[in-house]
């Protein structure tokens, strides 16, 4: 059979509405519509295309890169696109580049920061990128420890200017995207200084370069930091370093929304929370969560395609092979990768909602929802990124061979996605603060204060903290409120475990310290009943289309299941479940991918990802693997020439004289 036969007999089996699931995914028929008109203008346009990127120099990707993002903003602005659809115009660029840090930094952090009069100052020229920003926070010595940050800013009352400066080599601001030959201006982070006293890390908007001819100005020193990991990939990207020597800002470039110096050198400490200067991290965290679905849907659906089409083994009288999708174990290894995308969708849009509801209230000075919305953000952008990178690189394995191949598209995928883990926070460090706020919710758990929202559980520690599973029949697995227990009880055991542990130290920092393992795990175990309990209220709304509900509950089911069968010590560690349920969920799992499996082709086809955006030979929506493979096996440079170059030189000299002529 034909790898384009496989897939239309796939696509015949699906049992539901696959038109339907596409809305569903895309959270709306209207956001269906605005990302299936984006894809496809970015997929239409030759400037977008993405073939070569493996073989190009650094410079060659790189200018390409600021090609492409010219043609993008001409096209923008002709096209009269809504911010809507320029967001997602150039997520479907896919090309790492300064766009992504001015629009998402450097822009929000003005928003967020800035006072009104430097939004009017700001704002329009940054919104028709007459100046282009990035966000310039990590140091070459600090990152993940913000108040550590060394560079500074000092006001000098005689000028009215704050002179910012790089004290050692440690305190070089490294890392940021787009500064190291784009920016022409940043939102840098440095510690105020005003009348000989340290006030902490504040952020200024700070010019960088000419804006006549990009040289930096006096007092800057600046670059890039050099090749990344991976061909290609976010080598796209102009991270650079940065130094101040005795720089001088205007005061008002100050961003003062909440502290603020006056002319005198006054030094008015804000009103309000200071985190809210981490807001531009916040807002990232929530968005990185939705990417994170992105990034797993496409490696999912590049796997499950090519799972398809690929047949190994099971020949019976000279007929076809078994399709390697039809393993268990290739089922055991992809489905809840599947599950997981559609999960982290589902979660990213509450997420979305949580982080829109906590700006209004803030912007009504309610504060009471910051740290639950810090804690949410943080843990799962830590946890679904952590899942993500591990599922891309699983989806490789999974394609064999030529998932190896940069043509398949998943050595890319990893490369460009692995960072996530990495940049807006240090996963193992932001999972800290979840624990962190775990820790304060339990001990306030005596107080009588019933906790709310994402730790309303822990409200019912009393039960939580005795019962055990009703579970008796591996159907029993499909009971959203049996399945939500468990998550819950293994959640509050394993925090109530670190708390009670916590006890034990006379000093509470040097106990934080000594148990960061445990406290990493609890954080995990929460955000993965957040994830869970998003998904199963998901199946409560309305959902239409035939079959598509049912899809879903399997794929929520799949989620949970193998979450339970991955993290079994957690669950029967704290008595949570016993060994024999535990064996029961796995006979509910096997039975879960036998229902999904012929929907599997169908679930990825939903994502609506274009060939163009999933840049697979292995994924392509035909099938077509084989041929095109060879093709572009033929277009690679070192195939132009039949005998290679240096063949004179160091393999003909191997050769001896007398062998030369004959042939053995
Ligand atoms: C194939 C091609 C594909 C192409 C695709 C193209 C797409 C490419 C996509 C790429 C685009 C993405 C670009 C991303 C660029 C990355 C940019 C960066 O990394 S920028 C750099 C990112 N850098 C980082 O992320 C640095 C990470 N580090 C940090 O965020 C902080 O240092 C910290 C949180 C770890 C500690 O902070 P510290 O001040 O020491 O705090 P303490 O621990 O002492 O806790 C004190 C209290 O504060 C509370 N609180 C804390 N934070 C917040 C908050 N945000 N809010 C509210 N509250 C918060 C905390 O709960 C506690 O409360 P309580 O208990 O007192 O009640
Ligand atoms: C591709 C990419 C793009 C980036 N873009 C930007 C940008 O645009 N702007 C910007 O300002 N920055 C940017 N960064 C920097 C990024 O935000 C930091 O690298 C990140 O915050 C991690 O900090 P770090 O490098 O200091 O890691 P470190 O904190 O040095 O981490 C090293 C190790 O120590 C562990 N660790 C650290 N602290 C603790 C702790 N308290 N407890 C337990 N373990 C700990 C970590 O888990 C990790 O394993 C980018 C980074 C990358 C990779």
């Amino acid at each position: 059979m034909e790898g384009d036969d496989n897939l239309a007999h796939e696509r015949n089996k699906a049992e539901f509405d696959v038109n339907e699931m596409k809305i569903v995914w895309a959270g709306s028929r209207q956001a269906f519509e605005v990302s299936n008109r984006m894809s496809r203008l970015v997929a239409s346009d030759p400037v977008f295309d993405k073939s070569n990127r493996a073989v190009m120099t650094r410079k060659e990707l790189f200018k390409n890169t600021l090609r492409k993002s010219a043609h993008a903003w001409k096209l923008i602005n002709e096209l009269c696109l809504s911010d809507e659809e320029s967001t997602i115009f150039k997520y479907f660029m896919d090309q790492p580049g300064f766009l992504d840090l001015h629009w998402r930094m450097f822009v929000p952090a003005i928003k967020g920061q800035g006072t009104e009069e430097q939004k009017q100052k700001w704002l329009p020229l940054a919104n028709k990128m007459q100046i282009i920003g990035c966000y310039a926070q990590t140091e070459l010595g600090h990152g993940s420890n913000v108040q550590g940050l060394e560079t500074t800013a000092t006001f000098n009352p005689q000028t009215d200017q704050f002179i910012l400066h790089s004290p050692t080599q440690t305190s070089s601001k490294w890392w940021p995207g787009g500064l190291g030959k784009v920016s022409t201006h940043a939102v840098v982070y440095a510690r105020l200084i005003t009348n000989g006293k340290d006030h902490g890390v504040h952020g200024f908007i700070v010019q960088l370069r000419n804006l006549d001819d990009h040289s930096p100005l006096p007092g800057i020193t600046i670059g890039d930091i050099g090749v990344k990991f991976g061909n290609g990939a976010y080598n796209s990207m102009d991270n650079g370093f940065l130094m101040f020597d005795k720089f001088c800002i205007p005061r008002d470039q100050m961003l003062m929304r909440l502290s603020k110096v006056t002319r005198e050198g006054k030094y008015v400490p804000s009103d309000v929370p200071r985190q809210l200067m981490y807001g531009t991290m916040v807002s990232v965290r929530q968005t990185i969560v939705s990417n994170a679905s992105v990034a797993m849907a496409r490696a999912v659906c590049i796997a499950t395609r090519y799972s398809a089409v690929r047949r190994q083994f099971g020949s019976q009288n000279g007929g076809v092979e078994t399709q390697v999708i039809d393993y268990k174990t290739q089922q055991n290894r992809l489905f809840p990768l599947l599950a997981s995308a559609y999960a982290f969708r589902f979660v990213g849009e509450w997420l979305k909602w949580l982080y829109t509801d906590v700006t209004q209230r803030l912007e009504a000075s309610d504060f009471a929802t910051l740290p639950e919305a810090h804690a949410c953000t943080a843990g799962l952008k830590s946890m679904t990124t952590s899942a993500t990178s591990d599922g891309i690189e699983e989806c490789r394995k999974l394609c064999g061979g030529h998932g190896y191949l940069w043509c398949s598209g998943l050595p890319e995928l990893f490369a460009v996605y692995v960072p996530a883990c990495t940049y807006e926070g240090d996963n193992v460090v932001l999972q800290l603060q979840v624990a962190r706020f775990l820790m304060k919710t339990v001990a306030q758990l005596s107080s009588g204060n019933a906790p709310a929202g994402t730790t309303a559980y822990m409200g019912r520690a009393k039960h939580l903290l005795q019962c055990r599973s009703s579970i008796q029949k591996a159907e029993d697995w499909l009971n959203p409120a049996m399945v939500l227990e468990a998550f819950e009880a293994r959640a509050l055991r394993m925090a109530v475990s670190c708390a009670n542990n916590l006890k034990k130290f006379e000093n509470q920092e040097q106990g934080f310290s000594e148990l960061l393992a445990d406290l990493v795990e609890a954080g995990i175990a929460h955000c993965q009943l957040i994830v869970v309990s998003k998904f199963i209220a998901k199946l409560e709304r309305d959902i239409k289309g035939k079959g598509v509900k049912n899809q879903l509950k399997n794929l929520c089911y799949i989620y949970a299941l193998h979450l339970i069968h991955k993290h079994l010590g957690d669950f029967l560690s704290t008595n949570t479940i016993t060994p024999e349920q535990a064996s029961l969920a796995n006979n509910q799992l096997r039975s879960l991918y036998s229902q999904l499996r012929p929907n599997a082709v169908a679930l990825v086809d939903a994502f609506d990802y274009t060939d163009h955006y999933l840049g697979s030979v292995l994924g392509r929506y035909d099938g077509n693997v084989y041929p095109k493979l060879f093709e572009e096996a033929l277009k690679d440079p070192l195939n132009d020439s039949v005998v290679p170059d240096g063949y004179h030189e160091y393999i003909r000299p191997f050769i001896k004289q007398d062998l030369r002529s004959a042939r053995l």
